[in-house]
């Protein structure tokens, strides 16, 4: 019997490098005002691992808003200098964390086998591991769009197991949208996510796919999310930009 896939949408917000303390409370009890009475939708910002104890003091425990990592290191302590452990942001009060971002892998030198051992510790920490791949613009042009996707996939979840990731969520970030207010067409994002869902279902299970969320990410605003969401097989967004305005990802939410 074939599963019927119920996936709640989840809107998450990565702050990057951007936002002081302060200013990252400021903007989460303002958010946290402009959401109250939304339904039906998961929230989650993340911003530096230095804001999360401050936010999540702030926003309290039951908040509709969630928080997520930007980044976690795959061990539970050590002498590590400058790296966060899953114990650590899960202590500080976050429920996810985005691992394999384009940003990390471009300059921070992650792979896909890097990707994987987050995942690992993500999940070992209980943290909802947010999946990143995308293909560049380059790689796109030479028609290897699936290839690379297919790649990410298969080398960052290798050695998983199906009951591993239950919670998985992928978010499908072509890299030449981010930043550049260059959205994927309506056709492209559906292509993608189509072949997302159906490499889950050929690697692990059906039920898996239909119930495992792909985000789209990359140029998100108020004016495409709607028809973003629109289109089958997405179930979210990862917004960078326009989640650092409350009012612009207040409306992003309220797709
Ligand atoms: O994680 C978010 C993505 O990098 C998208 O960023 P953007 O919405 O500013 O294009």
């Amino acid at each position: 019997m074939t599963e019927i896939a119920i996936r709640k949408p989840l809107i998450a917000g990565n702050w990057k490098m951007y936002k002081t303390g302060t200013q990252a409370v400021a903007a989460a009890k303002q958010l946290a005002d402009l959401t109250q009475g939304v339904t039906g939708v998961d929230i989650m910002i993340a911003p530096t691992a230095l804001s999360l104890p401050l936010m999540a003091a702030a926003l309290g425990k039951d908040a509709q808003v969630r928080l997520g990592a930007q980044n976690i290191y795959p061990g539970t302590e050590g002498a590590f200098t400058g790296e966060v452990s899953g114990p650590m942001i899960k202590d500080a009060g976050a429920d996810y964390v985005i691992i394999g971002h384009s940003e990390r892998r471009q300059y921070f030198g992650e792979t896909d086998e890097t990707v994987g051992s987050k995942i690992r510790a993500a999940l070992d920490a209980g943290l909802i591991p947010v999946m990143c791949i995308g293909e560049t613009e380059s790689q796109r042009d030479a028609d290897k769009t699936f290839f690379i996707l297919d790649k990410q996939v298969s080398d960052g979840l290798k050695g998983f197991d199906l009951g591993d990731l239950n919670s998985l969520v992928l978010a499908y970030e072509p890299v030449w949208a981010i930043g550049t207010g260059k959205t994927a067409g309506p056709e492209q994002v559906k292509e993608v996510h189509g072949f997302l869902r159906h490499l889950i279902k050929e690697k692990y299970a059906e039920g898996l796919a239909a119930k495992m969320r792909i985000l789209y990410g990359g140029s998100v605003k108020p004016g495409n999310i709607k028809d973003l969401m629109h289109i089958e097989d997405v179930d979210g967004a990862l917004v960078g930009g326009a989640s650092l305005n409350p009012a612009d990802f207040n409306k992003i939410i309220r797709f």
